[in-house]
């Protein structure tokens, strides 16, 4: 009896504090909502050690501090939700370290397929940005697998950013514009690619990241306010925003001060976008 009492009462408290939270979303749609969030998930190594924890749990906890960050991207109408996940540069890690983080991928993919996901919850497009043939077999296939099942979700995306380096990205885009220049040639024509008919819109189509508009806020936890090598393309007009917290830390608060911050720069940032500054 005194548990069932127990499930209820947190029931009731889990449903009032989502109700609270979709209130404070309401009031902040009253003014701009970005469309687009990144995020740099940097401390999850920190976290483990500062709670005596495995190096794993660390990133086990930045998966579940992702999960909930997304419900609240998507609750505020988020459009768009990029995140570093692992970098080229992070291949070089200790084996063990890339091996357990691909493993936790791989585990972690197969459940976002799962009916309860938060995937299937807000419809969500999963697309993975990167040189994906740098993955570990069964991660990279497991990647395609959920693109495929959820390429007909269109109410948010999530981007995930996997042997993902924007200056990867930037030579992966002028080969492929070479190539479609290339190949939209005659048979007998000289098959050199003349440097000017390169025009931005096709580096831009052919970026990996081609698929989402440009970020409005960038996120990088734990204090650190370097890019390291994250979107270089795409963030050139918006707001950097570098809460103390490590990302398994990173909630509600974080989230709201971000959004506030943004609207109030959003004037600044849109004569920026249209090139009247
Ligand atoms: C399917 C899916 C989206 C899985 C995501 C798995 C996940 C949480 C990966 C993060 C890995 C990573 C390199 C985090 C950065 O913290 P860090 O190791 O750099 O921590 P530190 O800054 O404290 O050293």
């Amino acid at each position: 009896m005194e548990n069932k009492e127990h499930t209820l009462v947190t029931r009731l408290v889990g449903s009032l504090v989502s109700y609270m939270r979709r209130f404070l979303f309401r009031v902040l749609s009253v003014g701009p909502v970005p469309n687009h969030l990144a995020f740099i998930l940097d401390g999850n190594r920190r976290y483990a050690k500062k709670w005596n924890l495995g190096e794993g749990m660390g990133h086990r906890a930045g998966f579940l501090a992702l999960m909930t960050l997304m419900k609240y991207c998507y609750e505020l109408g988020v459009k768009y939700v990029t995140i570093y996940a692992f970098s080229i540069d992070n291949f070089r890690r200790r084996p063990d370290e890339v091996q357990y983080v691909m493993d936790l991928m791989l585990e972690k993919i197969e459940g976002l397929l799962k009916e309860e996901s938060i995937v299937n919850q807000y419809g969500v497009k999963v697309l993975f940005i990167g040189n994906l043939k740098l993955l570990h077999e069964p991660v990279r296939i497991a990647a395609e697998k959920a693109m495929k099942a959820t390429s007909n979700n269109n109410q948010s995306i999530l981007l995930i950013c996997v042997a993902y380096t924007p200056t990867d990205e930037i030579v992966h885009s002028a080969q492929e514009c070479c190539d479609e220049i290339r190949s939209s040639m005659k048979v007998n024509e000289e098959k050199d690619v003349k440097s000017d008919l390169i025009k931005l819109g096709d580096i831009e189509r052919h970026m990996y990241m081609g698929v989402a508009p440009d970020v409005d806020i960038l996120v990088r936890t734990s204090g650190e306010t370097r890019l390291s090598n994250f979107l270089l393309w795409q963030t050139t007009d918006c707001l950097l925003y570098s809460p103390k917290a490590l990302w398994p830390e990173i909630g509600l608060r974080h989230i709201v001060w971000g959004v506030l911050n943004f609207q109030r720069i959003y004037p600044y940032l849109e004569k920026r976008r249209k090139k009247q500054l």
